[in-house]
């Protein structure tokens, strides 16, 4: 018999597929495990030195929860004869508690996104912050879509109010230079107190509040933001300026910027010879780029000498080898870098500037919509006039920029600059809100190259508009952008949308108290109001669409802040830092000082150098006449030394580099007499004859001999 053999099973396929799974899973499992590790390492490091004390781990300071009604009947239903104010981002009523406590109570915009956002930053931030120099947040209300904030009730309202009101004459200059002080106080509580330091991002008139006894106090932090990791300590600009400023902020800056504005120093000559410094040079290479007088500036520098950062700078003018002076002329760089330096840029008619070439003029428009903030302060390129046309007409033109809600019908009635009207009847003078201009205004013949130019602009989303008009900006900086962005989206929990997330508003939802004519002829420009009723969210970009980037980017930009007192690193793609603080402290220290706004629109004809506030004030001490800047309502009435001290050091804070301007501690010590002044470059120094003109004067005169 044979046997039959059985037929072999083959065992080992399936033990070796089972080994081959069992092994790809093992290695699985461990290489997540190493980048399990990986990561948690990477986010113990990233984490290592945040302090948040404002975060949702950390409990809120306990903030009373109010209900609507009883905020309704605090404020007899939110009726007009309560409102004390409206501001981008509501109306505040004056209401009165049922223990008989003043509140002011302030009434949020629903259905925005923005609103929404400055809610969160308000009760996280404003809440976490108790000081006798910021104003005090008492509670809010959250029900359904109504959102409330509730804070002390501040009598004499804001400072704007005092300044620019029928009762501005309460505003003595004893008044006004404690309010300056009070102001620099809370920012330096804010830099230099506040764990993460916290920058307010919105300093302007209307945000400081005087109590009974007129002592100021900061509010609306809508905008603030902490500064919560030392990566945010420092803007692009800075990092990647960051080995010249080491090396040039060792030098001693102040000899070599030569100028000196306190009125006590001898300034130095501006033809002196400077020893060769790159870093300096460098510095002061930025400096005249952004100067009105800049071209006096060259005459000290090596314009093409700087070191090989200065390449990355996007800012830095375009032409460098060539600036122009205020009259649209050019001025060129001669081979040793000195600049012919044209004497009459010493009494400069801006009224002249007006008159440009239609090349310049083309040419003008051209840069003007990438860098109007060099304009605004009077860079050269054009004057005051023109940029406020340019700009309103920027805004305002439909066509331009169709995304750009004008909730207001604008007046009729034609605008002309003026400001050599005394501000006795201070109701005449608008501010530039600029949805009160008429397209029409722009259309006057000598304009109608700039008016065509800006209207006949195809429709595009702010968003393109934005891109377009940066690109270059864009292109040096979206790399860096780009990083931190993916970096902020996957790792940073930003504080102020923590609260969004417990409350889950709904944002579709819109409740009816948006005054849509509602008119304050005393408000600023806020970037706020214009995105207000847009969907903020859109333009929050899918570019830059992460927490951190949709606030600090997307709806930044060019857009954040308040019109003239918004920093111009802001206009790239800078973050928020202190030194933005302080750079709208200088301008809110000038409106305070002159009782001014920083950009009026009169109806009367007026000297066009005065309708931009830093302009002016630039050019004012570049004839060393600082004084002449001071409130006309005061008289004589004032403190000159402390008068002329503010606006210096406002000139201080207005610098164009950020590491430039002096820090908040050092404010205070100036304005309380603890510190000197530092010296002041040279475009805000009074201006001798320069050696240049004055050698080849004498040239001529010994010719003539
Ligand atoms: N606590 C308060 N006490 C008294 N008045 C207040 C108080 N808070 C605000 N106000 C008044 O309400 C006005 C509007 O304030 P709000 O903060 O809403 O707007 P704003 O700062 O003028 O503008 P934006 O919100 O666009 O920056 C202020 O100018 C002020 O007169």
């Amino acid at each position: 018999m044979t046997s039959r053999q059985p037929i072999p099973s083959n065992p080992k396929p399936m033990s070796g597929i089972i080994f081959l799974i069992i092994t790809v899973l093992a290695s699985l499992i461990i290489l997540f495990a190493i980048l399990y590790f990986l990561y948690y390492l990477w986010y113990s490091l990233v984490h290592r030195s945040r302090t948040n004390p404002y975060d949702s781990s950390t409990p809120l300071v306990k903030l009373h929860r109010f209900s609507y009604k009883e905020l309704k009947s605090a404020t007899e239903g939110f009726s007009d004869s309560t409102s004390i104010g409206k501001g981008g981002s509501g109306i505040v009523y004056k209401g009165i508690l049922k223990d008989g406590k003043l509140v002011a109570v302030k009434l949020l915009d629903s259905g925005s996104f923005q609103s929404e956002r400055e809610f969160q930053n308000e009760l996280q931030i404003l809440g976490g912050i108790k000081s006798p120099l910021v104003v005090s947040l008492l509670g809010y209300c959250v029900e359904r879509n109504k959102r409330l904030v509730v804070y002390e009730y501040m009598p004499n309202r804001s400072l704007q109010e005092s300044l620019f009101s029928e009762s501005s004459l309460c505003m003595n200059w004893g008044r006004r230079f404690d309010v300056i002080l009070d102001v620099a106080r809370a920012l330096a509580f804010l830099h230099l107190d506040c764990d993460p330091p916290v920058i307010h991002g919105d300093v302007k008139p209307s945000n400081v509040l005087l109590d009974s006894e007129y002592k100021a106090k900061l509010s609306d932090f809508g905008l603030s933001r902490l500064k919560l990791e030392e990566e945010f300590g420092v803007d692009m600009f800075s990092q990647e300026l960051g080995k010249s400023q080491e090396l040039w902020k060792s030098q001693d800056l102040s000899g070599n910027f030569g100028g000196m504005t306190t009125g006590t120093e001898t300034p130095t000559p501006i033809g002196t010879p400077m020893e060769s410094q790159d870093e300096v040079d460098f510095a002061m290479a930025l400096q005249a780029s952004s100067s009105s007088k800049g071209s006096t500036m060259f005459q000290n520098i090596r314009p093409f000498g700087f070191n090989s950062v200065t390449q990355n700078l996007s800012f830095f003018n375009e032409n460098d080898a060539t600036t122009r002076n205020a009259k649209g002329k050019e001025v060129s760089i001669v081979e040793n870098g000195v600049a012919s330096y044209d004497e009459e840029l010493s009494s400069v008619d801006h009224r002249k500037e007006l008159d440009l070439g239609g090349g310049d003029k083309a040419r003008n428009i051209k840069q003007w919509g990438k860098d109007w903030w060099w304009k605004q302060d009077g860079s050269g390129e054009l004057c005051s006039k023109d940029y406020v046309k340019e700009w309103i007409g920027s805004q305002i033109c439909p066509s331009t920029n169709p995304e750009w809600d004008l909730e207001k019908k604008c007046s009729p009635q034609k605008t002309s600059l003026d400001i050599s009207a005394p501000l006795s009847k201070p109701e005449e003078v608008q501010e530039t809100t600029l949805q009160e201009q008429e397209p029409e205004t722009l259309k006057k013949e000598s304009d109608k190259e700039i008016t065509e130019k800006t209207c006949n602009k195809k429709p595009r989303k702010m968003k393109e508009w934005w891109k377009e008009e940066h690109l270059d900006e864009l292109s040096k900086k979206s790399k860096k952008a780009k990083r931190l962005e993916s970096f902020c989206k996957k790792r940073f929990k930003i504080p102020h949308f923590d609260i969004g997330k417990r409350f889950q508003f709904k944002r579709k939802r819109k409740f009816g108290m948006q005054d849509e004519n509602g008119d304050d002829p005393d408000a600023e420009f806020s970037f706020r109001k214009g995105w207000k009723r847009k969907h903020t969210r859109s333009m929050g970009s899918d570019m830059w669409s992460g927490d951190l980037f949709s606030r600090e980017l997307s709806s930044t930009t060019s857009m954040r802040g308040t019109l003239c007192y918004v920093a111009p690193e802001y206009g790239g793609c800078g973050y928020l830092m202190e030194k933005a603080d302080i750079y709208s402290f200088g301008v809110l220290v000038l409106v305070i000082v002159s009782g001014r706004r920083p950009l009026h629109v009169l109806n009367s004809p007026m000297k066009l150098e005065k309708a931009n506030l830093v302009s002016w004030c630039k050019q004012l001490a570049h004839a060393g006449n600082v004084l002449e800047l001071v409130d006309e309502r005061l008289k004589d009435d004032y403190n000159k030394e402390q008068a002329s001290l503010c606006i210096n050091l406002a000139l201080a804070c207005l610098q164009k580099m950020p590491e430039l301007r002096p820090d908040i501690s050092d404010i205070v010590k100036i304005l309380k007499g603890e510190m000197e002044l530092p010296s002041l470059p040279f475009e805000f120094s009074p201006s001798p004859p320069s050696r240049t003109f004055s050698r080849s004067k004498r040239r001529h005169k010994s010719y003539a001999e």
